[in-house]
C-alpha cells in the first residue's frame, strides 16, 4: 500500500504530492489525515496523508518513518477545503492544513499514551508494552501495526488517553489518584505489601480505612496521610494499589458559574427571522442568509435560538464572533445557553487551553464551537449551521498565510454538510449586502430594537468651532456638560478613542520634524509608562529626546491622544468619576479585560474608556451616553473601505447606549462633519449611507463592482524591488484581458518596514477565471529567487489592508 503525502518542505518546492510507501508495520493503521514523518531527501519531515493508494508510479519509492497520531487529525472534508483553500488564496497546501490544526499541534509538543484503566483490563500486547508504568511516550511505542490498531482502539474508546505536552504549561493537565486494589481482602492486600515493610503497611492501612473503596488523589494522600510518594509508588509496583491517571482538562472557565438562561419568547420580529434558518437547518438546505439587525435588535436570541434547533436535530454549529468582542459577556451568553456543551476558541487562551478546547470538538464532546476566525476550521462532522456575527469585520480575513476569509470557507463548508450560513451585523459590509440585495444571499431584517426601544439620539460636534471658541481639550463643551450631568444621575458612560491613527507621536514644533522608526517609515509612538518611543511595526525602542535631532530645538514634545492622556484629562476635568480604561495596555494580563467589564457592569465605575474593545457587542442596561472623541481617525487611511470602516464603528459605538428603558444620547466629535459616513452615522441610516457608498465604489473600481487582488513586491534593495514589480506588472498586463486594469507598481503606503523596501500592484478585475493561476505561476517564477535571495512577494486575493 502507498499514501499520497503533502510535505512539509520549506520554501522552493512545488506544491505536489509525493508517494510514500506504507510499510508491512503500519498497514491498517495509517489513514488519511494523520501526521507521519517521512524521509525527503537527506532530511526527515512531517506531512500530512491526503489518500492511500494500491499502486505508485514512482520508482523508487521510500517507507514511511513514523505515524504521529492514532486517530487523524484532518478529516476528509478539511483535507478537501485544504486543497480549496490552497488554490483560492495562492499559499502550500501544507499551510492551509496547518492552519487548520491548533498550536499544540503543530510545536514539537512530546506526545504520551496514559492508561486509563487498571492494566490488567487491557490486552496482553499494551500490557507488555505498559508493564508497571501507567503512560508511556508516544515515541517509544514501536511501530507495529498490529499494536497500533489496538492503541488507535482504546484512544477511541477512551481507555487510553493520548495527551500533548505543550510546554507551555505549568498547571497541571492530569493528576494521579490511587486507589486500594478492589476485590482483595485487607489479608491478601498486607500479605502482598509484606511485613517488612512497615511504612508501606502503615499507609496502606490508612487508606483502607479512610479510603477504602474510591479513588483518592496521590497529592490528597501524601498531605492527609503524611505519606511519602516512593512509600505509595512502592504499594503501586506491589499491586496493593492502583494508580490512575485523571484528565483534568485546562478548562479556563472552571471558576466561574454560568446562571442557566431559556429562550426568551421572541418578538415577531425576532420570530420572523429566525423561521426560515430553523427551516433550513430542519430540511438540511445551504443557503446564506445575510441578518441586518440595528443595534440591540436581539441578533444573538436569533442565533441561540437557530443553535437550539441545530441541537435538536443531533447536529453542530459553529459561531465565529471578531476576536474584538469575544468578550466574557458575549462567551457567556452561548455558555449560558447550552453549558458544557460549548467550546471556546479564543487566542487568549494558552497554547494548551486552545488545544483541549479543539479536542473536544474532535471528540464530540460538545455541540457548539464559539470562537475568532479560525474556530471556522472547528473539525466537525455534522455541521447543522455556521454562524458569522458581525459579519463586515475585518479580522475575518487572515493577514498571513493562508490568506482566506473565514466567510468563504464559512459558505464552502456550508455547501459541503448542506447547512444553511448566517451572517449577522447592525451594519453588513457592502460586499455582503450588494449579494443579499441580488438574492445570492436571503435577506433578513430587524429594523427595530427589542421592545421597540428608541436608537439613542445623535449630535455631531464641529472640533474646528470648538478650537474656535479657545476650547484646546479633547472634550467639546457639549460632552463635558453630558457627562457631568450621566454623573449626577448615576449613569453610565462609553467613550470611544480610536487606537489606529491616533497614537502619540513626537513632533518638534519648531522644524516639523516626526520621529520616525529608522527600520519603518512610520512614526514612533510614545509610550507613557516607561517614556520610550516604540514602532508598532517591528518593535524597535528608542528613548525619548530632549531636543530635536534635525534643529536642535527644545520645543519637541509629543502629540495625538492616547487613552493616557484622555484619561488624566478626563480625572482632571471631572475629580469625582470613576474612569475604566480598557486598551492594550491595560488588558494584556489575563483576565484583565474581564475583570474591567465586570467591574463596570456592577456599577463601580461610571466611564468606560476605551479604543476598539469597547465597541462592540457590550450590553449593559445602564449606559445612557456614548461619545466618540474623534471620528475622522479611520477616514484618513490610505483605504478604499475607510469611509465603510467609520460608519460602522459610529453605528456600533452608538449602539452601546439606550439599550434598555434607559434612553441614549451619542456625541461624536469630528473635523469632518459633513462627511457622509458620520451624516449617515448620526441618523442610523444605514441604507442612505450604502446606497451613497456604492457609487464611490462603482467610479473608483472597487468592490462589490470589482475584484481586488493585491501584489506587494519587497526587498533590503530598493532597485530589486523596482525591478521585480515592474517585471511581474508587465508580465500581468500581457496575460491579463483589455477589461482589466493593472495599476501601478507604485510604492506602497508604509514605503519601508522592518528594513524591506515596498512596492506594490493592484489588480481590479471582474471576469478572469484564471487569474489565480497566472499569479501562481509568478509567485512559482520567483520560488528560487525568493528562496536564496531576500525577495519577498505576497499575493492577496481579498485585500483588507492596503498598507
Ligand atoms: N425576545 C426578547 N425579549 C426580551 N429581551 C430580549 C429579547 N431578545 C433580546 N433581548 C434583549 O435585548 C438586548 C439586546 O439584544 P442583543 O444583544 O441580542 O442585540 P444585538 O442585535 O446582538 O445587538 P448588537 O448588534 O448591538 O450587539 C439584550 O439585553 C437581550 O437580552
Ligand atoms: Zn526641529
Ligand atoms: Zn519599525
Amino acid at each position: 500500500m502507498f499514501a499520497q503525502i503533502v510535505v512539509d518542505v520549506p520554501a522552493g518546492q512545488t506544491d505536489r504530492l509525493f508517494d510514500y510507501k506504507v510499510p508491512e508495520s503500519l498497514q491498517g493503521a495509517v489513514s488519511p489525515g494523520m501526521r507521519v514523518v517521512v524521509p525527503f531527501g537527506p532530511r526527515k519531515l512531517q506531512g500530512f496523508i491526503i489518500r492511500l493508494t494500491e499502486n505508485t508510479t514512482v520508482k523508487k519509492v521510500r517507507n514511511i518513518d513514523e505515524l504521529l497520531d492514532v486517530t487523524p487529525v484532518l478529516t476528509p472534508e478539511l483535507l478537501d477545503l485544504g486543497s480549496w483553500l490552497s488554490e483560492e488564496t495562492i499559499c502550500y497546501q501544507i499551510t492551509a492544513y496547518q492552519s487548520m490544526i491548533p498550536a499544540a499541534m503543530r510545536a514539537k509538543a512530546k506526545k504520551v499514551l496514559y492508561l486509563q484503566e487498571e492494566i490488567v483490563h487491557f490486552p496482553v500486547f499494551i500490557q507488555t508494552l505498559f508493564g508497571k508504568r501507567s503512560s508511556i511516550e508516544w515515541n517509544k511505542v514501536p511501530m507495529d501495526k498490529d499494536l497500533l490498531s489496538l492503541i488507535r482502539k482504546e484512544v477511541r474508546d477512551g481507555r487510553i488517553l493520548l495527551e500533548y505536552e505543550v510546554k507551555d504549561q505549568a498547571r497541571k493537565q492530569s493528576y494521579k489518584t490511587i486507589q486500594v486494589t478492589p476485590k482483595k481482602s485487607r489479608e491478601e492486600l498486607e500479605g502482598m505489601a509484606g511485613n517488612r515493610a512497615k511504612k508501606q503497611l502503615e499507609a496502606l492501612r490508612w487508606l483502607l480505612e479512610h479510603y477504602p473503596e474510591t479513588p483518592v488523589p496521590l497529592k490528597q494522600v501524601e498531605a492527609e496521610g503524611g505519606f511519602t510518594r516512593a512509600v505509595l509508588q512502592a504499594l503501586v509496583e506491589k499491586g496493593c494499589v492502583v494508580e490512575k491517571t485523571i484528565e483534568q482538562y485546562r478548562d479556563p472557565f472552571k471558576d466561574k458559574e454560568f446562571q442557566k438562561t431559556v429562550p426568551l419568547s421572541l418578538t415577531n420580529d425576532q420570530a420572523e427571522v429566525l423561521h426560515p434558518v430553523r427551516e433550513a437547518v430542519g430540511t438540511q438546505t445551504h443557503e446564506t442568509f445575510l441578518l441586518r439587525g440595528v443595534t440591540g435588535s436581539g441578533k444573538t436570541e436569533v442565533y441561540l435560538q437557530a443553535i437550539q434547533k441545530v441541537i435538536e436535530e443531533g447536529k453542530e454549529a459553529i459561531v465565529l464572533v471578531p476576536e474584538i468582542s469575544l468578550t466574557p459577556q458575549m462567551v457567556n451568553r452561548f455558555k449560558s445557553r447550552f453549558g458544557s456543551q460549548v467550546a471556546v476558541l479564543h487566542s487568549a487562551l494558552s497554547i494548551g487551553e486552545k488545544y483541549d478546547e479543539w479536542r473536544k470538538i474532535q471528540r464530540k464532546e460538545v455541540k457548539v464551537a464559539v470562537g475568532a476566525r479560525s474556530a471556522v476550521f472547528a473539525p466537525f462532522e455534522k455541521l447543522g449551521l455556521i454562524i458569522i456575527d458581525e459579519e463586515h469585520e475585518g479580522s475575518y480575513k487572515q493577514e498571513d498565510h493562508p490568506r482566506y476569509h473565514a466567510k468563504d470557507v464559512a459558505i464552502w463548508r456550508g455547501r459541503y454538510h448542506k447547512c444553511p450560513v448566517l451572517l449577522g451585523s447592525a451594519t453588513p459590509s457592502l460586499e455582503s449586502f450588494a449579494r443579499a440585495q441580488k438574492g445570492v444571499y436571503r435577506l433578513l431584517e430587524l429594523n427595530n430594537r427589542v421592545n421597540n426601544f428608541p436608537m439613542p439620539e445623535v449630535e455631531l460636534v464641529d472640533m474646528r468651532e470648538e478650537l474656535k471658541n479657545g476650547n484646546r481639550s479633547v472634550f467639546s463643551n457639549i460632552l463635558l456638560e453630558k457627562l457631568e450631568d450621566r454623573l449626577q444621575k448615576g449613569e453610565q458612560v462609553v467613550l470611544f478613542l480610536n487606537r489606529r491613527g491616533y497614537s502619540t507621536f513626537v513632533m518638534c514644533r519648531s522644524c516639523g520634524f516626526v520621529t520616525e522608526c529608522p527600520h519603518c517609515e512610520i512614526s514612533l509612538t510614545y509610550h507613557h509608562v516607561n517614556k520610550q518611543l516604540k514602532c508598532h511595526y517591528c518593535g524597535h525602542e528608542e528613548s525619548m529626546v530632549n531636543k530635536c535631532p534635525s534643529c536642535d530645538s527644545e520645543h519637541i514634545r509629543f502629540f495625538g491622544t492616547g487613552t493616557q492622556k484622555v484619561e488624566e484629562e478626563l480625572t482632571r476635568l471631572l475629580p469625582t468619576a470613576r474612569v475604566i480604561r480598557m486598551d492594550v495596555d491595560t488588558t494584556s494580563r489575563k483576565g484583565a479585560h474581564e475583570k474591567l467589564l465586570t467591574k463596570f457592569g456592577s456599577g463601580q465605575a461610571d466611564i468606560l474608556l476605551g479604543t476598539q474593545m469597547i465597541a462592540k457587542g457590550l450590553d449593559f442596561p445602564n449606559i445612557t451616553l456614548a461619545g466618540v472623541l474623534a471620528a475622522d481617525t479611520l477616514l484618513n487611511l490610505p483605504d478604499f473601505r475607510a469611509p465603510e470602516r467609520t460608519f460602522q464603528l459610529l453605528t456600533q459605538v452608538s449602539g452601546r447606549a439606550g439599550r434598555d428603558k434607559l434612553k441614549g444620547e451619542v456625541v461624536i466629535q469630528t473635523y469632518n462633519p459633513e462627511h457622509y459616513s458620520i451624516v449617515h452615522a448620526k441618523e442610523h441610516d444605514f441604507l442612505s449611507f450604502s446606497r451613497q457608498e456604492m457609487t464611490q465604489r462603482k467610479v473608483g473600481g472597487y468592490p462589490p463592482y470589482f475584484f481586488l487582488a493585491l501584489i506587494t513586491v519587497s526587498h533590503e534593495d530598493l532597485s530589486q524591488v523596482i525591478t521585480t514589480s515592474e517585471k511581474i506588472a508587465s508580465h500581468l498586463r500581457e496575460r491579463l484581458s483589455i477589461q482589466t486594469k493593472v495599476l501601478g507598481p507604485t510604492v506602497s503606503p508604509i514605503a519601508r518596514l522592518k528594513d524591506r523596501y515596498r512596492y506594490q500592484c493592484m489588480i481590479k478585475y471582474r471576469n478572469e477565471p484564471d487569474l489565480t493561476k497566472t499569479l501562481r505561476e509568478i509567485a512559482d517564477h520567483f520560488q528560487s529567487e525568493m528562496a536564496k535571495d531576500k525577495l519577498f512577494i505576497s499575493i492577496d486575493m481579498n485585500p483588507h489592508m492596503f498598507m
